[in-house]
């Protein structure tokens, strides 16, 4: 659906080129969920902008929806665009306008009848849950409301991609989550394929399906996002994984309780797809003549599945903890010892 090749962006400042993108290929297929994450400055704005020509690349190709972006005239560009719909951070709703005028803007646009934009407007309204508000202005709505009509203005004329950019960073975390609830429904009821860009691991974690790290203008790791959350390559990557699966307060509380005698190993155990729902930890103290104490444990959903981290101390002789260690990554689960009774 997507293709970037050897894309690059310089931008021209007074005090000199900035390259904020430097020359990435990307490929995102039909359908999927495809989340870019990056810390500020990293080039996310301006790559996500690369993909509807908001931003021109300096060098490079860009191809969506089977049409090369950057070879195409004005008026053939404006025609492809309405495969690409974008959805921001601060919403960019026309606030002179009700929720169905500022839904119907790109239908006006495009010639449409005033009986046919009725007639989408109110699909559309239906399709983001904001029945009996289509009469109100945006300065009467909340932050989740709003980008629930910046969502419907976005898929007007039923694009094949959706382009998010930063589009739950302004929302507080609950309407965050009910924002991404709604793009995973439109993702699978309409097979819609959806760019985001986030810094936030929250948000790649819930709905992406497949993740990229963006550092100084480059992809510097990038894969399904299990596999990802899985064997973390880059710091970066693993400074973002740890935002979710490990509560903040983990490394504090382990290593207060590092100080303690007796504690025995201490063992992070990752756990990813079915693993994370067996009883793992029962085999373990039926089989070995080992006691284990559970410090700390989370369990996430992904898209691609359940992953689990669990923190647990382990004391015994050596050999029954030795065989106990052996047995957990016989059962495919990764253990890290991180502090040595
Ligand atoms: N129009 C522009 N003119 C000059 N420099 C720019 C322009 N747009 C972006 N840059 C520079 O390009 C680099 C990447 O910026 P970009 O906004 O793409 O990053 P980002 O990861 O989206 O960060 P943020 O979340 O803060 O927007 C930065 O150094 C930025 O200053």
């Amino acid at each position: 659906m997507i293709t970037l090749s050897k894309i690059a962006k310089t931008f021209r400042t007074r005090d000199g080129n900035v390259t904020a993108v430097d020359n990435i290929d990307l490929t995102i297929d039909k359908g999927e969920i495809y989340g870019i994450i990056g810390y500020s400055g990293a080039g996310k704005s301006t790559l996500i902008r690369l993909l509807n020509m908001l931003e021109a690349p300096t060098s490079g190709t860009v191809s969506v929806a089977g049409k090369e972006m950057n070879k195409l005239s004005k008026r053939q560009l404006r025609q492809a665009r309405q495969e690409i719909g974008m959805i921001f951070q601060h919403f960019n709703l026309l606030w002179s306008r009700t929720v169905e005028e500022n839904i119907a803007f790109p239908l006006e646009i495009k010639g449409v009848s005033k009986v046919d934009q009725k007639k989408r407007v109110d699909e559309l309204i239906k399709l983001v849950g904001l029945e009996g508000r289509g009469g109100s202005y945006p300065s009467q709505l909340s932050g989740g409301q709003k980008q629930r009509v910046g969502i419907a203005r976005a898929l007007a004329n039923n694009p094949q991609v959706l382009l998010c950019d930063e589009a739950t960073s302004a929302l507080d975390p609950k309407t965050t989550d009910s924002i991404l609830e709604l793009l995973t429904d439109i993702n699978k009821k309409l097979g819609l394929t959806i760019v985001l860009i986030t810094h936030e691991m929250h948000v790649i974690r819930k709905i992406c399906h497949q993740v990229a790290v963006m550092e100084q203008g480059k992809i510097v790791e990038r894969g399904p996002v299990l596999d990802v959350f899985r064997k973390p390559q880059q710091a970066m990557t693993k400074e973002f994984v740890k935002q979710v699966t490990e509560p903040e307060e983990t490394e504090e509380a382990i290593n207060h309780l590092f100080k303690e005698d007796g504690i025995g190993h201490v063992l992070q155990l990752t756990f990813v797809g079915g693993e994370a729902q067996r009883p793992l930890i029962t085999d373990v103290v039926r089989k070995f003549d080992v006691s284990i104490s559970i410090l700390q444990g989370k369990i996430s959903q992904t898209q691609n599945g359940p992953y689990g981290s669990l923190f647990i101390s382990m004391s015994g002789d050596k050999s029954q903890v030795d065989g106990a260690i052996a047995f957990i990554q016989e059962q495919k689960v990764d253990v890290e010892v991180i502090h040595h009774g």
